[in-house]
């Protein structure tokens, strides 16, 4: 189905795309590795702003909510975990499922603001998110959420550096990490981000892939170390994930493991941290024979994206928002789009960027750089933090 997929949808392109799409990958050989310079066929546009993917971080709130909820750090980091995979399917799958492709979504411009909520029950209490893009050049958004009642905070900024790879995919690192505080046990967990391959370009139907590895680091000094793999690493299967999470000091056991297919079911297993040394009988020994990893218990549902499906947030009407909030600052544009109206969509479009234009000029020549702030928080993230990354 995944190969196949792929194959066949050369003569999936409708006519009409192909010269375009032609012209595209042409200019994509030449990429200079800003996605958002990326000048795309119309029928690749999308009709939401970059800023608004930032919405993905909270679309489980009950499970955002549990990270606070275990009792010993290795559970709180289990919860952090599973937290994290079920943000993956909105992320990186839920718009090519729906649409059957990845589209490019509005190049946010300095200053623009998402607000959402995701309302609660008593328990579990109500989740907001505020977004902002921070840089333009080279393109990064921050974006912040907080559940009070859960005691659950999570910051973070991203941005993206991509390449060329051939035959016709973009190759895409992610830049800037998030992190979860948890106020009440005085502990954080400093999460880095996978990379993404763009894939079926040539196509006409752009799809992603996650591969490389991403990391959950608690301030206890545990770990979790999430590899991604695709057309057969670990299983064949696409869209595969394995987690393992551990003290970060070499040679210590794990304690739980989780593996499954980040976008479908994936199950844990519980370690026994002596190992089978432990038990030393002939269920240790049978164990140790299927599975190097010394489990003892296997096989338990983790996540099932199938059925915990993510919540959409509440957002305020438009005509309550302000004009730098990405619904309102875009909507003339979403509107053409909409309407298929392409060229007065870039018409919006081309007026959007000019007014954007004009005030980086005359911030230049105010000697003003785009964030001056930004260079604070850049300074903790990378010199203060980024040397606690261990690979
Ligand atoms: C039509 C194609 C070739 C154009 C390129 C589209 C690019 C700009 C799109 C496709 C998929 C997108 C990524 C999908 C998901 C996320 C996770 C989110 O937390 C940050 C943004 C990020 C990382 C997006 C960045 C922009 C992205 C890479």
């Amino acid at each position: 189905m995944r190969q196949s997929s792929d194959n066949t949808s050369m003569g999936e392109a409708p006519a009409a795309h192909k010269d375009t799409l032609r012209s595209f990958i042409t200019t994509l050989a030449s990429f200079s590795g800003d996605l958002s310079a990326l000048t795309c066929p119309s029928f690749l546009l999308s009709s939401v702003s970059l800023l608004e993917y930032s919405q993905y971080w909270g679309d489980h709130p009950k499970l955002f909510a549990s990270i606070s909820s275990g009792t010993t750090p290795e559970d709180r980091l289990l919860s952090c975990t599973r937290w994290f995979i079920s943000t993956l399917y909105s992320s990186y799958s839920s718009r090519s499922t729906a649409s059957g492709m990845e589209k490019k979504p509005y190049n946010p411009i300095l200053g623009e603001q998402y607000f959402a909520q995701w309302t609660g029950d008593q328990e579990t209490g109500d989740l907001f998110l505020k977004a902002e893009q921070v840089s333009h050049h080279p393109p990064i958004m921050a974006f912040h959420l907080e559940n009070k009642t859960a005691g659950v905070i999570l910051e973070g900024q991203c941005g993206q550096k991509s390449h060329f790879a051939m035959p016709a995919g973009i190759n895409v690192s992610q830049t800037g990490h998030a992190i979860v505080t948890l106020p009440k046990f005085n502990e954080t967990y400093l999460i880095t981000l996978p990379t993404l391959h763009i894939r079926g370009i040539i196509t006409g139907r752009p799809t992603l892939e996650l591969a490389g590895s991403s990391y959950i680091i608690s301030s206890v000094g545990h770990i979790t170390t999430i590899e991604y793999s695709s057309k057969g690493f670990f299983s064949g299967e696409r869209n595969h994930f394995e987690a393992i999470l551990r003290p970060i000091e070499e040679n210590e056991d794990p304690f739980y493991k989780a593996q499954g297919v980040w976008s479908k079911v994936s199950t844990l297993s519980t370690c026994n941290r002596n190992g089978n040394r432990a038990i030393g009988n002939e269920i240790g020994k049978s164990i140790k024979k299927d599975n190097k990893s010394n489990h003892l218990s296997t096989g338990q549902p983790f996540f099932d994206a199938q059925t915990d499906k993510a919540i959409p947030p509440e957002l305020k009407p438009l005509d309550q928002m302000g004009p730098l909030e990405s619904l309102k600052l875009w909507a003339p544009v979403t509107q053409a789009i909409l309407n298929n109206d392409y060229n007065a969509a870039s018409k919006e479009k081309s007026q959007i960027e000019e007014a954007q234009r004009a005030l980086a000029k005359a911030r230049k020549e105010k000697g003003q750089t785009q964030a001056d702030d930004l260079k604070l928080f850049k300074f903790i993230l990378f010199v203060c933090i980024e040397p606690m990354i261990v690979t």
